[in-house]
C-alpha cells in the first residue's frame, strides 16, 4: 500500500469531514430559531411533510448534479440528521410494538434514529394508551401486512382512541430460520408467530420441516430468545432478532413470496398540514339502507377523488370499512364529501404518501 497516498486521501476527508461538522452545527442553529417559532404559536416540532420534501428536493439536485447517492441513501443521512434536530428541540420517546428487535422496532428507527428514546411495549392497545395518556409522543403499531391482511387490533384502537395517524412506514419483511442445531433434521420444534409461519409454508416444506412442531407465539424476536435456550429448537424470525440473541441463521430470506411487506402507522395527538402528496384514512359505517356504500362511493368518484383501499372489518358485531384515498382532509374536494358524511365517518388522519406501496 502507498501510505503517503493513504495519508493524503485520509487528509482530505479530515478536512471534508470538519466543514460537514461545521455545517450540521450551523444547521442546528437554525432548527433551533424554527423550535422557538414553533414554541410560541404551538405548532408541531415533528413536520413529515417538510421532511419528505427537503428529500425530494436532495435527490432531484443530486440527480442533475450526478451525485452517487440513491434515494436510501438521501433518506438515510438526512432523516438520521432530521431526527437529531428534533431531539434537540424536545427529547422524543416512541412506544413500539415490541419486543426489542421486532419488525415495528425497526420501522421505528427507521423513522426516529438513534437518538430517540424506545419504549417497547407488549400490545396494540398499550401503545394507544401511552400516547394517549402522554407517556409516549409517538406511537408505531402495524397496520396489514402484504400476505395476512389487516391487524384488527389496530382498527379497533384507532376507533376507539382520538389520536390521529401522523405517518405510514412501508417494511419489506425478510425472515431467517435461526437455531444452533448444526442439521435440520436435528429440529424438533419451530416457535415464531402465527403469521410468519404462514408466510413460510413453502419454504417449510422444501426443506422438510412441514411436519416439524410449530409453536405459535407472540413475537418472532422472542421465538429467538426461546430458541437460542432450547435444544432442539428453531425459530423465524428477523435478522436482527437472531442477532440480538446470538442465535446463528441457517437460512436468510425464506419466506414464500419476494414482496412480502408491512406497513405500519405512527400516532400521535396531532394533525399533518398538506405536503400536496398526501393519503387520507378513515373508518366509516354505513346506515342499514340498500346504496349506502354505492352511494358513498359515488360522492367520492364524482369528487375526482382516487381511492387506494376498501377493508371491511367487524367491531363488535357491526361492520365497518377502513378507507384509504389519495388526498389530504383539507383538500377543498375531500373537504365537502366528508362534510356530506360527516355522520358515518372518523377520519383517521393525513399523511405523506409513502413510495413503497404494499
Ligand atoms: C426544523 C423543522 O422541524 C423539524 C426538523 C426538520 C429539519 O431538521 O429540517 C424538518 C421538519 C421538522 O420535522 C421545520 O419544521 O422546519
Amino acid at each position: 500500500m502507498n501510505e503517503d497516498g493513504l495519508l493524503e486521501l485520509r487528509n482530505k476527508l479530515d478536512s471534508i469531514d470538519n466543514e460537514l461538522l461545521a455545517l450540521i452545527n450551523e444547521r442546528m442553529k437554525i432548527v433551533h430559531q424554527v423550535g422557538a417559532l414553533k414554541a410560541k404559536s404551538g405548532g408541531a416540532i415533528y413536520r413529515p411533510e417538510r421532511e419528505k420534501a427537503i428529500i425530494d428536493r436532495l435527490e432531484k439536485l443530486n440527480k442533475e448534479s450526478n451525485g452517487s447517492l440513491n434515494r436510501a441513501a438521501i433518506e438515510a443521512l438526512f432523516l438520521e440528521i432530521f431526527a437529531i434536530s428534533r431531539n434537540i428541540e424536545l427529547p422524543e420517546n416512541v412506544a413500539y410494538l415490541g419486543p426489542e428487535g421486532s419488525f415495528t422496532h425497526q420501522a421505528a428507527e427507521g423513522r426516529f434514529g438513534a437518538m430517540s428514546s424506545y419504549i417497547s411495549i407488549s400490545s396494540i392497545k398499550g401503545i394507544f394508551r401511552e400516547v394517549s395518556t402522554k407517556k409516549a409522543r409517538f406511537g408505531v403499531v402495524p397496520i396489514e401486512n402484504s400476505s395476512n391482511g389487516i391487524v384488527t387490533d389496530t382498527i379497533n384502537c384507532l376507533k376507539q382512541y382520538d389520536l390521529k395517524i401522523i405517518a405510514e412506514v412501508v417494511l419489506d419483511i425478510h425472515h431467517t430460520l435461526a437455531t444452533n442445531c448444526d442439521k435440520i433434521k436435528d429440529i424438533k420444534r419451530i416457535y415464531s408467530k402465527d403469521i410468519a409461519f404462514d408466510q413460510c409454508r413453502k419454504f417449510l416444506a422444501n426443506v422438510g420441516l412441514d411436519e416439524v412442531e410449530q409453536i405459535p407465539i407472540e413475537s418472532t424476536t422472542k421465538a429467538a430468545k426461546i430458541a437460542v435456550e432450547e435444544e432442539g429448537s428453531a425459530a423465524i424470525c428477523p435478522h436482527v432478532g437472531a442477532k440480538l440473541h446470538n442465535l446463528p441463521i441457517l437460512f436468510e430470506n425464506i419466506e414464500d413470496t419476494d414482496n412480502n411487506k408491512t406497513r405500519f402507522f405512527i400516532i400521535s395527538d396531532f394533525e399533518n398540514a398538506s405536503s400536496g402528496n398526501d393519503k387520507t384514512s378513515i373508518l366509516v359505517k354505513f346506515a342499514d339502507r340498500q346504496g349506502a356504500l354505492f352511494e358513498f362511493l359515488k360522492d367520492f368518484n364524482e369528487a375526482g377523488i382516487n381511492l387506494t383501499k376498501i377493508k371491511s372489518h367487524i367491531v363488535e358485531g357491526n361492520s365497518i370499512f377502513f378507507i384509504d384515498f389519495d388526498g389530504h382532509k383539507d383538500d377543498e374536494n375531500v373537504k365537502n364529501v366528508l362534510l356530506k358524511h360527516s355522520e358515518n365517518v372518523k377520519v383517521l388522519g393525513s399523511y405523506v404518501k409513502e413510495i413503497n406501496d404494499i
